[in-house]
C-alpha cells in the first residue's frame, strides 16, 4: 500500500528485460517519444543543446536514442515562458526522440553558499542574474512537465561527499518526503517519473533509503550521490550492492557516470542507464575516447599522424579525417575541432553500450568485458 494519493502514472511507459547475462541485462524501454534499447548512454544537453552537436547528426550519425536536459538551467534560461511558447523542449531544440530531465537536485546543491535548504524546498540565488528562487518538489515537477520531459527526475538532495551520518540520515529522510511530494504533484499521463536513492557508499544507508523508495509508484529508479569524488572501486562496490536492492522490473539509472570503463563495469553490475558530461566536455579540448584507450589529439605526437582516431570506429570523423588534421583544428581554435571530436566521442559511447547489449543478448558479456579491458590497455597516446 503506497502512501501516495495521486493516481497519475505514465501510460506511455513500459520497460522489459530482454536478456540477462550474470548481473548484466539488456532491456527495451518504451517512452512517449520512442523506444530506447538498454543499456544506454544519454548525451548531456544541459541548456537545450548537446554542445557542438546538431540534433539531426546526433540522431543519424551518433544514433543517440535519448538525451538529458536540466531543469535548473532551462528554468533560468531561456525560462519556462519561452519553452512553453515553443510547445516544449523537443520542438524548441529540434529533437523528436526521448529526453530525460534532471530535477536540479545536484545543480542547485553545487551552488554551495548560494542556497538555503528548508523543508519546503531549496532557496537559491541564480548564477546568471543573481535573483532569488525557491525550488520545491511541486515546482520542479511543473517545470519538467512544461519541458515535456519523457522521464522526469524526482527532487532530491545529493549530500556533499564525506557528509556526517547524522546529516546523511536527515537529508535522505527529507529527500524521501520531497520525492513523495513529486509523485503527488504530477499531472501529465505521458511523463514518467524516476525516484533517486541516496546514501553515499554505505550499504546500510543505501538499503534504508531504497526500502522507503522502492514501493513508491515511480516508473524507474536512479542511484544518486555517486561519482561525487569517491574512489572508483568504492563506486563500483556501491553499485554492486545497490542494484539488487532496486526494483528489478524497473530501469536502473546511475546518474553522472561515467568513463567508458565505468560504463562496462557498471553494466556488469546491473545498471541500465547512464549520463555523463565527460565525452562532450573532454572532446572540446581534444581528449578523445577510443577502443584502444584515450587519444589526446592535441598532443604534439599526433602532429603528422595520418591515422584516424580509432581504426574500429564507423563515425564521420574517423571515416574522413586524420589525427593530424584534428590536432591542427584544435590548435587553431577552429570550431570544427570540437565538433568532430564531440561527434566521435558520443558515437564511441553509443557504440560501446550497443556492443555491450549485443554481447548480453548473445550470452558472451564476460568475453566482451575482457576484450574491452585488453584493448584499452593497448593504450591510446
Ligand atoms: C559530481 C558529478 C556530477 C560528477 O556526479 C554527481 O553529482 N553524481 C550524482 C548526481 C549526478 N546527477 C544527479 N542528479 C540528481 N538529481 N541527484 C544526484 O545525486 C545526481
Ligand atoms: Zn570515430
Amino acid at each position: 500500500m503506497t502512501s501516495i494519493s495521486n493516481t497519475v502514472r505514465c501510460e506511455t511507459f513500459s520497460f522489459r528485460e530482454v536478456a540477462r547475462d550474470g548481473a548484466a541485462r539488456a532491456g527495451e524501454l518504451k517512452l512517449t517519444h520512442g523506444t530506447v534499447q538498454t543499456p544506454i548512454f544519454m548525451p548531456v544537453g544541459t541548456v537545450g543543446t548537446v554542445k557542438a552537436m546538431r540534433p539531426d547528426e546526433l540522431a543519424t550519425q551518433v544514433e543517440a536514442q535519448i538525451i538529458l536536459g536540466n531543469t535548473y538551467h532551462l528554468y533560468l534560461r531561456p525560462g519556462l515562458d519561452v519553452v512553453r511558447a515553443h510547445g516544449g523542449l523537443h520542438t524548441m531544440m529540434g529533437w523528436d526522440r526521448p529526453i530525460l530531465t534532471d530535477s536540479g537536485g545536484y545543480q542547485v546543491f553545487s551552488l554551495k553558499d548560494l542556497r538555503k535548504i528548508r523543508e519546503e524546498g531549496v532557496e537559491f540565488q541564480d548564477h546568471i542574474s543573481g535573483s532569488y528562487h525557491l525550488f520545491t518538489p511541486e515546482k520542479v515537477i511543473e517545470i519538467q512537465e512544461t519541458l515535456g520531459s519523457d522521464i522526469m527526475m524526482a527532487f532530491d538532495e545529493c549530500p556533499p561527499a564525506g557528509a556526517e551520518e547524522r546529516y546523511m540520515r536527515d537529508s535522505m529522510a527529507r529527500t524521501t518526503r520531497w520525492e513523495k511530494r513529486c509523485l503527488e504533484a504530477r499531472t501529465r499521463h505521458d511523463c514518467a517519473l524516476f525516484g533517486i536513492g541516496q546514501g553515499g557508499t554505505s550499504e546500510q544507508l543505501r538499503r534504508e533509503h531504497l526500502e522507503e523508495l522502492a514501493p513508491l509508484p515511480f516508473e524507474g529508479m536512479a542511484i544518486g550521490g555517486l561519482s561525487v569524488g569517491e574512489e572508483t572501486q568504492a563506486m563500483y562496490d556501491t553499485v554492486e550492492f545497490t542494484t539488487p536492492m532496486m526494483p528489478d522490473e524497473k530501469p536502473k539509472y546511475l546518474m553522472g557516470v561515467g568513463k567508458p570503463e565505468d560504463l562496462v563495469e557498471c553494466i556488469a553490475r546491473g545498471v541500465d542507464m547512464f549520463d555523463c558530461v565527460i565525452p562532450t566536455r573532454n572532446a572540446r579540448n581534444g581528449h578523445c575516447f577510443t577502443s584502444r584507450g584515450v587519444v589526446v589529439v592535441r598532443n604534439a605526437v599526433h602532429k603528422e599522424d595520418l591515422r584516424p582516431l580509432d581504426p574500429d570506429c564507423d563515425c564521420y570523423t574517423c571515416q574522413n579525417f586524420s589525427r593530424s588534421y584534428l590536432r591542427h583544428l584544435l590548435k587553431s581554435g577552429e570550431m570544427l575541432g570540437p565538433q568532430l571530436c564531440t561527434l566521435h566521442n558520443l558515437r564511441y559511447f553509443l557504440t560501446l553500450v550497443g556492443q555491450a547489449r549485443e554481447a548480453i543478448v548473445e550470452g558472451r558479456f564476460e568475453a566482451f568485458r575482457k576484450r574491452f579491458h585488453t584493448l584499452q590497455a593497448e593504450g591510446g597516446s
